[in-house]
């Protein structure tokens, strides 16, 4: 049993103030993007992990695995034996703010629900999600969705647009609490006045309409001061992008990963080239990507539909 699941992008991260269960009040924009990691669950006694592909060695093969603890969560609840042998093939970025860790989850929850027969549906599957991490549900979920509460509860945002983005990666990674610690430290600093988080219309509206230009324009993240102070390098690659002619950059998520709107498919590549040039790895990635799919034989079983809605070929520089 095969499945990919996509990585992701948060086209607007509000944060709010800490709750008394030490989460952040989040109000964000998921976007789920066409860069992959595909997990393959076989049967077998025991639940083990091996990784494989970019930064596989950062990764880590022990029950702290979160694809490892979303296939014994899944077992617990559906009160079945934990056995299966995953093997994981990473292309998203390792700490990198795009949900790696989350993605592999629920591509284990997908693949383990079929390899043990259990059909417990997506919905259920979301909701398991939630008990690993705040951005599981929208790793099972994909498209885009408004997250709430501390980003685990979701509401659809359909657009029938396709989005073409480039991705460049950080050397080395950045913890997730440690950027959430940060943001707090600076909000200490400048006497920041809690307000509950609030996405803008303009922003809702420029998804409905496909308008990347004003998309590009409403791009917004509030851990993005945090990301820049514990990775300062980051700033040059932003300034990079946008000299480059992006419509928008912004840090992904907790970061380091930057992430630049273009026009189109060729505008993409070319900002690849730029980014290329300017000694950067670039990634293109079209979306909204669906959430994980099983696969077969490297197909999707729905090819021609899947071509149809994301026609650009995601493809790595
Ligand atoms: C930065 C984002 O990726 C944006 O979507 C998420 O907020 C992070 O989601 P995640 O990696 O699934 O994070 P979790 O595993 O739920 O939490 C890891 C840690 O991040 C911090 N955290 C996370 C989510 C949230 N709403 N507030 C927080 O303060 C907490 O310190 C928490 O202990
Ligand atoms: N399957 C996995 N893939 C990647 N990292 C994992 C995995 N399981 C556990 N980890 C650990 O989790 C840490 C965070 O990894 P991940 O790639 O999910 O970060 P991230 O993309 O920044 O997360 P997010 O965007 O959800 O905050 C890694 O440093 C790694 O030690």
């Amino acid at each position: 049993m095969t499945v990919e699941a996509p990585a992701k992008i948060n086209l607007r991260l509000a944060v709010g103030p800490v709750r008394a269960d030490g989460y952040h009040e989040v109000l964000t924009v998921y976007f789920a993007v066409g860069i992959r990691d595909r997990l393959r669950a076989s049967a077998a006694d025991d639940l083990t992990v091996e990784v494989v592909g970019r930064q596989a060695e950062l990764v880590p093969v022990d029950s702290s695995n979160l694809a490892v603890r979303a296939a014994r969560l899944l077992a617990e609840r559906a009160g079945v034996r934990a056995g299966a042998h995953l093997r994981i093939d990473k292309r998203i970025p390792v700490a990198g703010g795009m949900a790696g860790g989350s993605a592999d989850a629920a591509a284990a929850l997908v693949a383990c629900d079929r390899l043990w027969n259990l059909n417990l549906g997506r919905d259920a599957l979301i909701e398991l999600g939630a008990e690993l991490g705040s951005d599981v549900p929208f790793a099972v979920h994909g498209g885009v969705a408004l997250g709430s509460g501390r980003g685990e509860r979701l509401d659809p945002l359909p657009t029938r647009h396709v989005f073409d983005w480039v991705l460049v990666p950080a050397e080395g990674g950045l913890s997730t609490p440690a950027v959430y610690a940060e943001c707090d430290r600076i909000r200490e600093e400048t006497g920041w006045e809690p307000v509950p988080p609030r996405v803008e219309e303009e922003l809702i509206g420029a998804l409905e309409r496909g308008d990347a230009a004003a998309l590009g324009r409403a791009l917004a993240n509030d851990l993005q001061p945090a990301a820049l102070r514990l990775n300062p390098a980051l700033e040059a690659t932003l300034r990079t992008g946008r000299e480059l002619g992006a419509l928008g950059a912004l840090v992904s998520g907790s970061g380091p990963t930057c992430a630049f709107l273009a026009a189109d498919g060729a505008h993409a590549a070319a900002l690849c080239k730029g980014f290329a040039e300017a000694g950067h790895t670039a990634i293109h990635g079209t979306g909204p990507a669906p959430g994980p799919r099983v696969v077969d034989d490297g197909r999707y079983p729905d090819e021609a539909a899947w071509c149809a809605a994301f026609p650009a070929a995601d493809s790595l520089t």
